[in-house]
């Protein structure tokens, strides 16, 4: 099983740095997604991990040998891309088996190979056909069937579902998902603009913004216990409430004013030395309530906005408690409320995020 390790790795174009110094480590077996948004350099990293892009500062290392000056060919990796890569004039059979004729392997052994991924793959049946024979979804899949004819160590994939409609995007999630579980003793590397993607398929999820690494941990922790504002907006959709608010009381729980001066409790630790500082009050559309009657409400406002999407309302607040965005607030089924409705809304105490001035999550204090 074969681990790979980032460390210090940093990119530029001419004198322009795009990654600037990540480390990571990725352990033998692991399914790790890049996310972050355009432009933050999550393909730059997998190219490089891939040897398609040349390293300008630090060392990447697949199973402990460092591979800077190691051609792709040579790294034991196989990428799968956003546009299948797929030569249009070779049968499906022939593309699965052009890396292994290139290697020299014998006849039975890529008979063996082909046939196995393609069983795997369901994609059998289509082995006689050309590329464009075959909807996306079936290109993507034997796109991925090659990739494992090479018996990688280290599988890549750069945004592999994103030419696919909704229903083919799901249903090739799932294969890949299989195909994880089959493969387990592969490391999965895994670009993706898509949330449900990261958060169903990753053992870690990698968050980069602007060619730094912001967080790394399991999806659910990344949700429920983001390190910072950036992550806290980045991971959930409809993105975290963010309020600015003052503490007024420090210790092992926090009070906090928020911006109409109402007072609430925040449960996690905040240091003396930041008593009256001006700090970001977070809860996510999901997991704001109505208020009971009587009970002592989160805040309150006029509903400005009301999506009915049947599973879910979403419901936006105006208000004074953000500066310019309404507040969103996601209730399950199918909500009565009207626009110009005055509505009040709490949220239990253990789903109240506080981030301190800089941005930084209190809970990693
Ligand atoms: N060949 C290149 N020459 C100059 N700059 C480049 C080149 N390739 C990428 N960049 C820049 O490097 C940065 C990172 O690009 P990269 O493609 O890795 O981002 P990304 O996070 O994968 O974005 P997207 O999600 O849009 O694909 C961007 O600012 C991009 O403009």
């Amino acid at each position: 099983m074969t681990g790979v390790t980032l460390n210090k790795v940093k990119k530029s174009y001419g004198n322009v740095e795009v990654l600037h110094g990540v480390d990571l480590d990725i352990n033998p077996g692991e399914f790790v997604v890049f996310v972050g948004p355009s432009g933050c350099g999550k393909s730059t990293l997998l190219r490089m991990i891939a040897g398609l892009e040349e390293i300008s500062g630090g060392e990447i290392s697949i199973d402990g040998q460092v591979v800077n000056q190691i051609p792709p060919s040579k790294r034991g990796i196989a990428m799968v891309f956003q546009t299948y890569a797929l030569y249009p004039h070779m049968s499906v059979y022939d593309n699965m088996a052009f890396g292994m004729r290139i290697a020299k392997e014998s006849k039975e052994e890529i008979d063996r190979r082909v046939r196995a991924a393609a069983e795997m793959l369901q994609i059998t049946p289509y082995l006689d056909r050309l590329p464009k024979a075959l909807s996306g979804g079936q290109r993507q899949r034997v796109a991925i069937g090659r990739a494992i004819c090479r018996d990688p160590k280290v599988f890549l994939f750069d945004e592999p579902l994103s030419n696919l409609d909704a229903a083919l995007r799901v249903a090739t999630r799932i294969e890949i998902a299989k195909l994880n579980s089959k493969m387990s003793d592969t490391t999965m590397i895994y670009v993706t603009h898509d949330q449900v993607e990261a958060m169903t398929l990753a053992d870690r999820i990698v968050v980069l913004s602007g060619g730094y690494i912001e967080q790394v941990g399991p999806p659910l922790e990344l949700y429920e216990r983001p390190a910072n504002l950036f992550v806290a907006q980045f991971i959930g959709s409809p993105a975290m409430n963010i309020m600015p608010a003052k503490i007024t009381r420090t210790g092992e729980t926090t009070e906090i004013e928020l911006k109409d001066g109402k007072r609430l409790e925040v449960p996690v630790k905040t240091p003396e030395g930041d008593q009256g500082k001006s700090v970001s009050f977070g809860v996510r559309p999901e997991d704001v309530r109505e208020a009971e009657e009587g009970e002592d409400f989160l805040f309150e406002g006029k509903v400005s906005i009301i999506e009915a999407l049947g599973e879910v309302t979403l419901i936006y607040i105006e208000g004074e408690l953000i500066d310019e965005d309404p507040i969103i607030v996601k209730l399950p089924g199918i909500h009565e409320g009207r626009p110009g409705d005055t509505m009040r809304f709490a949220a239990d105490p253990e789903k109240r995020h506080l981030f301190d001035e800089k941005g930084h999550s209190y809970l990693y204090r």
